[in-house]
């Protein structure tokens, strides 16, 4: 069901997501709601989350009363419009494990779901799986995303940073720590680009000795855009990654694998399935029959292989091969040492944006199976972006770790409407059935690129629209002009695609007035070492970015300057008018989820929920004319400063102020904020009463909320919470809430 509403400009879209900022929306909204609605604004929400994604792809098979809107088409649909203002919370990017147990949990509140079938032969099955595929990985933000992004750290929390710097782990000159990229035989290495002279449409077709299959054809593409192709050789990959296998060893440092198994959600999970196979190589080559007879693939990760063993013939003997390695072969990165999780249990757990940030804030770290930290040897078998982390590395060993009290900033402007480049993939990537000649050939018959593949290499397309591209130079010269900062275009010339993008770079740069702007060109590692130099001398410096790059930009150099990118301002300024508004742009925190459900206690910051919602009121008044949006928009933002002034963000460990704690003082200084305002009386004469109530009451409501921390919290499932349980857990202030309520 698609319900196609248009919203009127005086409302605001908020999203209904999962994890750890699902939990905060049930403290959070109820005071968003209330205060908008003095304003006239009204706030809906829109179920995107992964339980509501799954279930809205089997309405026929469910019954009326279990139906749900297909939320998200609709928001796609709206996110086209100029009325369009959507404020958007991380969402999961579900891999397969993830799926599967969404899936079980829906089974078990009652919901008839089909099981996720691994290997579908029937024509029912493979229906069913087309619907689940269309549900994982990042089936949300390309939908949404009809914009380029505008992702950087607001001055108050920059200075905030800088004032209260983080921990950072001491990078020792001696560090063992790299990164392993292949260089040859990847995507980086086998790409091919041309520019498209006019519209038309396109076919991908793989002729091998039995013949020609056509993998996907009727793709349109548009006058003037950029179309590439590359694939990774598995065979290049299996000799890479036992190379590395081995270095590991020899270096006598951790083995950790990084990939982007949710975004890219083709290609990476089956380049994470060949990297377990080659670590547990006789595991494989004695019992891999019998593993994928059971329906399991090494795909999904050791995780599922393990916990399948009981059900396997030679269960109890797979176990102990497993055990085997992991105790004599090289040590491998581990994600939760305490449990036994280690980097290829689950291909989720280790993603790549905010995995090696982390590592490198630690000093070069990661953690051991004897839980203590070592170097690493982080696998990152594309090289198209790889160099970028191994700069920031060879920075460190040779300076120290970065200082949060006096670096500068490098915020992003990135390239991504339009499904723009390797995040738009998914539907042209393929993993090769057979040797042969992959062409991709235009509407005339005419072959555009072409490239010989064997059995199991990982090929794939990837396009990126003319319009998005003119927009996103256009969003760069206009940052560059707003703050006067050296602006560089993260392209590497000797790229097939970053060469294409060189030429259309330069040919929009003349339509706008660059005078005075310092606007340069560079390749990755190159662009980012300049960076580096200049952040250490608390210099500023734009980068513009493709896809990818905008996504590893935005965790990298926000988790080493404010620890966390979750603090960030990320907006997308929609290209028919309209406003998205993301939060941070950090994801959906599973491990606090863990820990609310264990201690009652939610450590989720929210401070990217307060930004995307002043950008989003502000954009609200600009559109519908709505003063009173702006004076909201204009209050809360001064009201953020003063959360952080009296450092009111939750705090890691039980016993200070958590998630809903630090949403009380925000209402409390937004509501002095709007009594204090002289702009509209009646706003003040509103809100004056309720600043009273909450300045007299704080104590008693700080005492409410820290009285239920410590003991675990119910919210009636993980994936598909019970609002009335998550809201209960979530609003345990009697006192606030009775405030809240008479305003
Ligand atoms: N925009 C989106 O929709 C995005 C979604 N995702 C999805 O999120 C899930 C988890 O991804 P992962 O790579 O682990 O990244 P996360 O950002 O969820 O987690 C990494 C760590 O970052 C810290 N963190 C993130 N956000 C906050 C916050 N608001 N307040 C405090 N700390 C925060 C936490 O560290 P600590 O332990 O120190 O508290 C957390 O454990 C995946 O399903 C992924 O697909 C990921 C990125 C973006
Ligand atoms: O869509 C996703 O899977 C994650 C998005 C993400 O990491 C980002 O936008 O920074
Ligand atoms: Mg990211």
């Amino acid at each position: 069901m698609v319900t196609e509403s248009q919203p009127d400009a005086a409302t605001i879209i908020y999203t209904h997501t999962d994890e750890a900022p699902l939990l905060a929306t049930y403290s959070l909204l109820p005071i968003v709601e209330a205060y908008a609605a003095k304003a006239g604004i009204s706030i809906e929400t829109r179920d995107i989350s992964l339980a509501g994604r799954i279930l809205a792809q089997f309405n026929d098979r469910l019954p009326a009363d279990q139906q749900v809107d297909d939320a998200l088409a609709e928001l796609g649909a709206m996110a086209t419009t100029p009325e369009a203002n959507i404020v958007k919370l991380p969402n999961i990017s579900a891999s397969v494990p993830q799926l599967k147990a969404a899936v079980a949990e829906l089974q078990e509140q009652g919901f008839a779901l089909p099981d996720y079938p691994e290997h579908p032969q029937t024509d029912e099955e493979k229906d069913v799986r087309a619907r689940y595929d269309r549900v994982k990985g990042s089936a949300v933000n390309p939908v949404l995303r009809e914009g380029n992004s505008d992702r950087r750290a607001p001055g108050a929390v920059k200075n905030y940073a800088k004032a209260h710097p983080h921990r950072m782990g001491a990078w020792s000159p001696e560090s063992r720590t790299n990164v392993a990229t292949m260089g040859a035989g990847d995507f980086f290495s086998n790409e091919k680009s041309v520019v498209l002279p006019s519209d038309d449409s396109l076919t991908i077709r793989l002729t091998t000795p039995e013949g020609t299959t056509v993998l996907k054809d009727g793709i349109p593409v548009l006058a003037g855009e950029v179309v590439d192709a590359t694939f990774m050789s598995v065979s290049a990959l299996h000799t890479f990654i036992r190379e590395q296998i081995q270095r590991a060893k020899d270096e006598g440092v951790l083995f950790s694998a990084h990939l982007k198994a949710t975004m890219m959600k083709v290609s990476d999970p089956i380049i994470f399935g060949h990297i377990v196979e080659a670590f547990f190589p006789d595991v494989f080559a004695q019992y891999g029959d019998q593993i994928r007879a059971a329906g399991l693939s090494s795909n999904d990760g050791l995780g599922a292989l393990l916990s399948a063993t009981d059900n396997l013939p030679d269960g109890e003997a797979i176990r102990a091969a497993v055990e085997d390695v992991l105790d004599n072969g090289p040590a491998l990165a581990m994600v939760d040492s305490d449990k036994g999780i280690t980097n290829l249990h689950v291909p989720s757990d280790v993603i790549i944006d905010a995995s090696m940030p982390a590592m490198i804030r630690g000093g070069g770290h990661m953690w051991g199976m004897d839980g203590g930290e070592h170097d690493t040897l982080a696998v990152i078998p594309d090289s198209s972006y790889a160099g970028v982390y191994q700069t920031v590395i060879d920075d460190c060993r040779t300076h120290g770790a970065l200082d949060p009290a006096t670096m500068g900033t490098v915020p992003n402007v990135g390239l991504m409407a339009k499904k723009a480049e390797e995040y738009g993939s998914h539907d042209k990537t393929f993993e090769i059935p057979a040797s042969g000649t992959v062409e991709v050939v235009d509407g005339a018959g005419e072959v555009l690129i072409s490239h010989e593949v064997e059995t199991g290499d990982i090929w794939r397309a990837c396009q990126t629209q003319d319009v998005a591209i003119r927009d996103w130079v256009k969003l760069a010269v206009t940052r560059a002009r707003a703050t006067g900062v050296p602006t560089v275009f993260w392209l590497d010339a000797h790229r097939a695609h970053d060469a294409n993008l060189i030429a259309k770079v330069e040919q929009y740069l003349g339509d706008h007035d660059t005078d005075g702007l310092d606007l340069r060109i560079m390749a990755p590692a190159e662009a980012c070492a300049f960076s580096l130099e200049r952040i250490r001398q608390g210099l500023d410096t734009i980068s513009v970015t493709g896809n990818v790059l905008r996504d590893y930009n935005t965790d990298l150099f926000p988790i080493l300057e404010v620890g966390t990118s979750a603090k960030m301002l990320s907006i997308v300024p929609l290209m028919n008018g309209g406003g998205l508004f993301e939060t941070g742009a950090g994801g959906s925190a599973p491990k606090h989820v863990q820990q609310l459900l264990e201690q009652n206690y939610l450590r989720w910051d929210s401070l990217g929920e307060f930004f995307a919602l002043a950008a989003s009121l502000e954009h609200l008044s600009g559109v519908a004319g709505n003063r009173r949006a702006q004076v909201l928009a204009e209050t809360l933002d001064r009201a953020t400063g003063s959360f952080l002034e009296h450092d009111r963000s939750p705090s890691r460990r039980l016993g200070g102020i958590d998630n809903r704690g630090s949403h009380f003082y925000l209402a409390l200084y937004w509501a002095q904020e709007l009594a204090a305002q002289s702009q509209d009386a009646a706003l003040a004469a509103a809100f004056g009463p309720l600043a009273e109530k909450l300045v007299a009451a704080e104590s008693t409501i700080v005492d409410e909320l820290a009285a239920v921390q410590g003991s675990p919290a119910d919210v009636g499932g993980y994936y598909r919470p019970d609002d009335a349980k998550a809201s209960a857990v979530m609003r345990p202030s009697a006192t606030f809430n009775e405030a809240l309520a008479s305003l």
